[in-house]
């Protein structure tokens, strides 16, 4: 647990840029996390996670602007940023003749843990990652699924206030997947900060409280899913089937200015429509009051998937 208050950020980035020759890897970016917090990145690939996520490991550092682990600078304060953070990468080196135990044990040994206190810790990540049954297992032997929790075990093996977790949930399978996320849950709920990075929207979906939306190396929007959902929301895909007509309500939904994007599709037409569900409604009512027989009227909300595409425009550097 930490004691930090829950006004103050563990993670804070200020105006960070990164730039690698020409590449704007990072530009201006800014974003806090409070204690507690599942804060999700997501970015195509090369939008600059990777980057912002290994400096606020320490492993890199700024071009310019700074970033703030439980109030210490990334840049002046490296050593103490490093105590109060685990970081999680997207690859899971080789290890050649390490158990589970040794590999933990080296870990816990690196980050200067002695006696009870260490093996108290190792016994700790074995159980939350239930990896205690798998102790003596070589760890080039164990599956992808093992290796994350492994990873994650790693990670959390100091007791970090903040984990950076990048990619965690790439290539597991959907009932890994589900652990995984139950695992980030308990590790909120006991009050860390987390950090996640995916390109898989919906997995962020559920798990995060907020998420930031970054392309190009610049973060465009930073909210619930809810929220930025909505700001989305505007544009709507709505399909309607009339019982007899189609003609004249192609004709009636071009006179509109609200509409767009008209097509004649499974006996019925579809469209977009400037508005959200009360504008739909109000849309079913004049359709209704035009004499239109509507048998079937359907306005899909936007998925993360879509949000995403329509804040990025699929752009990728
Ligand atoms: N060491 C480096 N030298 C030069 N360019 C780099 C370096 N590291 C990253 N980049 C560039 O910076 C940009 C951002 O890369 P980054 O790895 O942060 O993206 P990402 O969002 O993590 O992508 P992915 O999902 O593919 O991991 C890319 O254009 C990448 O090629």
């Amino acid at each position: 647990m930490t004691s930090n208050p829950p006004n103050r950020p563990l993670i804070e980035v200020r105006g960070l840029h990164r730039y690698f020759g020409k590449t704007k890897a990072v530009q201006d970016m800014s974003f806090k996390v409070f204690p507690g917090e599942v804060f999700g990145y997501i970015g195509p690939n090369g939008a600059g996670k990777t980057t912002s996520m290994r400096i606020l490991a320490t492993l890199d550092e700024p071009t310019y602007g700074n970033a703030f682990v439980d109030g210490f600078s990334v840049v002046d304060d490296p050593d103490r940023v490093r105590r109060r953070l685990g970081f999680m990468p997207d690859y899971f080196g080789a290890y050649q003749n390490v158990n589970v135990y040794e590999y933990l044990d080296f870990f816990a040994r690196s980050y200067g843990l002695r006696g009870a206190q260490r093996t108290g810790a190792i016994h700790y990540v074995m159980d939350f990652t239930q990896l205690d049954k798998l102790a003596d297992k070589p760890i080039d032997g164990l599956s992808k699924g093992m290796k994350q929790r492994l990873c994650l075990g790693r990670t959390m093996i100091h007791d970090p206030a903040v984990l950076i977790l990048d990619e965690p949930a790439a290539g597991l399978d959907p009932r890994a997947r589900i652990e995984l996320r139950e695992m980030i849950a308990l590790l909120a709920k006991n009050g860390k900060a987390v950090l996640i990075s995916s390109h898989i929207l919906t997995e962020l979906a559920e798990i995060c409280d907020r998420v930031g939306i970054i392309e190009q190396g610049k973060l465009l929007a930073v909210g619930s899913v809810d929220e930025i959902s909505g700001r989305a929301e505007t544009i709507s895909k709505v399909q309607v089937r009339v019982l007899d007509g189609t003609e004249r309500l192609i004709t009636w939904l071009t006179a509109r200015d609200d509409i767009a994007d008209i097509v004649q599709k499974d006996r019925g037409v579809a469209f977009t429509h400037e508005g959200g569900p009360p504008k739909q409604a109000e849309l079913l009512k004049q359709l209704v009051q035009a004499e239109f027989a509507v048998v079937d009227f359907a306005s899909k909300t936007k998925s993360l998937e879509d949000v995403f595409l329509h804040v990025t425009e699929g752009r990728v550097q």
